[in-house]
């Protein structure tokens, strides 16, 4: 995996010589909010007002990350006012994120570039960093306006809600301090949880981050037995980021990073849960298994260095459609 340092791309795996082992998740780069009228939001720059034709989204199919912002813009209806493009699931230390056509990418209709780590100089021409989706891109001020999931899919959830007439909240009010908490965990043991399993070069590193990984989806299984979604009754931000994790999971973190106690389909409440989730209109689309399994077996040569791509399971033995 590589990284861009002053502008130029560079083909570095990740360090864990530092860190004991321990992959470490570095912090996004571009932090502006797009807001109702361009005000400023929690971090970065004013200046992003939500506005028909003006911002574009760059994505993986296979990147769980990426993939909330594609569940958002669908159950948003945002899919007329922000087009997409999807990179090629192949992600070669060489050359990053790429559009090549013929692996499955789009192509770069907006730039007619050849690489993502183009679309980040482009935005600055310096840049260092890692070169990572989902990107959302602003076309009125030549742009990144931000790099973090977590903060597109807050984004999607309400700026365009008037241009939309869609005003679903999956952030709301009464249920925030909930949502965060449920957030905090499941992000650091399980949505990361497992990259930490996966990407550790020590066996202690790697039992520490798997071990915590199945404490807290055996918490999450808790959970569920007692409501029907995370933050109680109702659907929120805190399912869907749980849930591109789970169409994951025993599809490549199980095998590829060693998630391996369990599997999805061995927790009755949390199979309930993704296969409900999974179920609502529009996201079945946006779970591609063929991008999925490419990516990381294709992708990551230190784990799996003859870039074989297992020949299942479908969605059919995974469980999601009943
Ligand atoms: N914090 C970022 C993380 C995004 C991320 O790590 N994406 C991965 C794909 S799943 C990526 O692009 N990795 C490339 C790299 O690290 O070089 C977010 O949630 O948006």
């Amino acid at each position: 995996m590589g990284q861009l340092i002053d502008g130029v791309w560079s083909d570095q795996w990740y360090d864990t010589d530092k860190t004991g082992g321990k992959f470490e998740r570095s912090k996004s780069a571009f932090r502006n909010w797009v807001t109702r009228d361009g005000s400023a939001g929690p971090s970065g720059d004013a200046g992003f007002k939500a506005e028909a034709d003006r911002y574009h989204l760059y994505v993986s199919l296979a990147c769980p990350w990426a993939h909330r912002t594609l569940i958002f813009r669908k159950l948003k209806q945002l899919e007329d006012l922000i087009p997409v493009s999807i990179v090629s699931p192949k992600m070669p230390d060489e050359t990053g994120w790429s559009f090549k056509t013929d692996e499955g990418s789009t192509g770069d209709p907006l730039f007619g570039k050849d690489f993502l780590h183009q679309i980040y100089t482009e935005a600055m021409s310096d840049y260092t960093g890692r070169v990572t989706v989902p990107v959302l891109w602003d076309k009125h001020n030549g742009t990144i306006v931000s790099n973090e999931s977590a903060e597109i899919i807050r984004m999607f959830n309400s700026a365009f809600n008037e241009l939309t007439g869609n005003s679903e909240d999956y952030y709301p009010a009464d249920l925030r301090e909930r949502i965060d908490e449920v957030n905090a965990r499941v992000y650091d043991n399980i949505n990361n949880g497992v990259y930490k399993s996966g990407f550790a070069t020590t066996q202690q590193a790697y039992e520490d981050a798997a071990t915590s990984l199945f404490d807290a989806l055996d918490w999450v299984e808790d959970i569920l037995g007692q409501s029907p979604y995370l933050a109680g009754d109702r659907i929120t931000e805190a399912d869907w980021r749980l849930f591109t994790t789970l169409v994951r999971f025993d599809a490549v973190y199980f095998g590829h990073f060693k998630c391996n106690r369990r599997r999805i389909a061995d927790y009755p409440n949390i199979l309930r849960l993704t296969r409900e989730l999974y179920a609502i209109e529009g996201v079945a689309e946006t779970v591609d298994l063929q991008h999925i399994q490419t990516h990381y077996y294709w992708s990551h040569t230190t784990i799996n260095p003859h870039r074989i791509v297992p020949i299942g399971p479908s969605r059919e033995e995974l469980g999601f459609i009943v």
